[in-house]
């Protein structure tokens, strides 16, 4: 099973994903697109690197808002699958300038 990070690490990982914050046992990040349609491109964005990355994020859709919360269910909280999913995330979103 994968390892839990150390509050530490945790620490270390969220200093180089300024967008994101710790919630307990979960990395969060609410992105707002322009429009709803917009959000639902990035989603599907992120879809697509969750299946490659066998890591997927609980995933809230509000009209144009949408929050991704990443932990590794399996472990029981964050693990280096997370922060690694996170920087995956923000490269998505950056791609289509958000
Ligand atoms: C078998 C497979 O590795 C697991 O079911 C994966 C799939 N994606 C997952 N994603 C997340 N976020 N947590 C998990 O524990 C998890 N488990």
């Amino acid at each position: 099973m994968a390892q839990l990070l150390t509050d530490g690490e945790i620490d270390t990982a969220l200093a180089d994903l300024s967008q994101w914050h710790r919630a307990g046992d979960a990395l969060v990040r609410t992105i707002e697109a322009p429009t709803f349609l917009d959000a639902i491109a990035l989603v599907d964005k992120v879809a697509v690197v969750a299946e490659e990355m066998n890591h997927h994020p609980d995933i809230d859709i509000r009209w144009r808002k949408v929050t991704f919360l990443l932990s590794t269910h399996s472990a029981g909280g964050i693990t280096a699958s997370d922060p690694a999913l996170a920087h995956r995330i923000d490269q998505e979103a950056r791609r289509v300038g958000l």
